[in-house]
């Protein structure tokens, strides 16, 4: 390490050593006008893997917003919370996450944003900081999971639903192309364990890993493939990201009608599981 990586390290323990992650409880993360047109709304389509033949995804004529995008024009929120010093941002990992869509986005515009720490979980060795973004179109929280930063004495939160155990109801299949996080990361997230193989091994990782938002957006158009419906009238929205996902994976999915919604689901790759508990609906 370098001399300025260990002075900056050293500042970064000392400024998270006296703050209790469980203070962060109801922090204000701020509020954002966040915009974006055509071409923004058309690449995310592209990087969660819309096809030439969608018109209603790739054309402007046609265009509508898928909801998943939602959630990635909220992530400004994760990066104030990082900001804060509460822990350390280069093992921190997207944990899970939650979409409630209350409107359909517009194909362009503005978005009024709010964001603020619903509440923070004690793992134990890791913290989980729930990050809850709203607007008048959805309420996202996203479960940023942060190894190290647990042990605070706080509570432990909800443990992950269980898949069920029978047979799924239909399943579903979905390659992702080695180029997926490349594309995806001009959306937005241009975090470098997407692009950069030795962040990636920093974190354990073989090498570069897909961004939680963007397996999210695959597999919940491969969802509305499976209900017969469209990704666009995604309604509501819940998972936890098990396992990294390696672009150029194929990704199994499964889904389970219990009689209930929402309808369950999962996810996995030759490797194992990627999303469990899984619960969505559609329009
Ligand atoms: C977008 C993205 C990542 C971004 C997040 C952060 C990296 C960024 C947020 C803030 C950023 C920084 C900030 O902006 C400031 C700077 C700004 C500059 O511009 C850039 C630099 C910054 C510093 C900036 C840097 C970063 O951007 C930020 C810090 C991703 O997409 S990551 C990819 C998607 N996610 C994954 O692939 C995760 C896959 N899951 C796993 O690998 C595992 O599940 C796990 C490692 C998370 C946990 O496994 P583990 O074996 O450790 O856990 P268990 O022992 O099984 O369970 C222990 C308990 O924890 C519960 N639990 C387990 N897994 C999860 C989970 N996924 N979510 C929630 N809870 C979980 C489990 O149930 C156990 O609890 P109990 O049940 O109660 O026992």
């Amino acid at each position: 390490m370098s001399a300025v990586a260990a002075c900056a390290a050293s500042v970064r323990d000392k400024e998270m050593s006296h703050v209790n992650p469980r203070e962060a409880i109801g922090l204000d993360l701020g509020r954002r006008t966040v915009a974006y047109d055509d071409r923004d709304a058309i690449l995310y389509a592209l990087a969660v893997g819309a096809r030439a033949t969608e018109l209603e995804l790739v054309f402007e004529r046609d265009l509508r917003a898928l909801p998943t995008y939602g959630p990635a024009l909220g992530l400004w929120a994760a990066d104030a919370l990082g900001e804060r010093g509460l822990f350390d941002v280069s093992r921190a990992l997207h944990g899970a996450q939650r979409l409630d869509v209350l409107e359909p986005l517009p194909p362009r515009g503005e978005l009024e944003l709010t964001a603020r720490v619903a509440n923070v979980w004690d793992k134990g060795d890791a913290a989980v900081f729930e990050v809850e973004v709203d607007c008048r179109q959805f309420r996202s929280v996203a479960a940023i999971f942060a190894p190290g930063s647990g042990g605070f004495g706080g509570e432990r939160g909800p443990s992950a639903a269980g898949d069920p155990e029978q047979p799924p109801s239909a399943t579903g299949s979905v390659q992702t192309t080695p180029e997926q996080a490349a594309l995806y990361r001009l959306t937005g997230d241009r975090h470098a364990i997407h692009v950069d193989p030795a962040a990636a091994a920093a974190i354990g990782q073989p090498r570069p890993i897909l961004h939680g938002l963007c397996t999210l957006g695959v597999v919940v158009r491969e969802l509305a493939r499976i209900a017969g419906a469209h990704a666009c009238d995604l309604r509501e929205l819940a998972v936890r990201f098990a396992a990294p996902v390696l672009p150029g994976e194929r990704i199994e999915v499964r889904t389970w009608e219990t009689g209930e919604t929402p309808t369950r689901f999962a996810a996995a790759t030759a490797r194992g599981t990627v999303l469990s508990g899984g619960e969505v609906r559609f329009a």
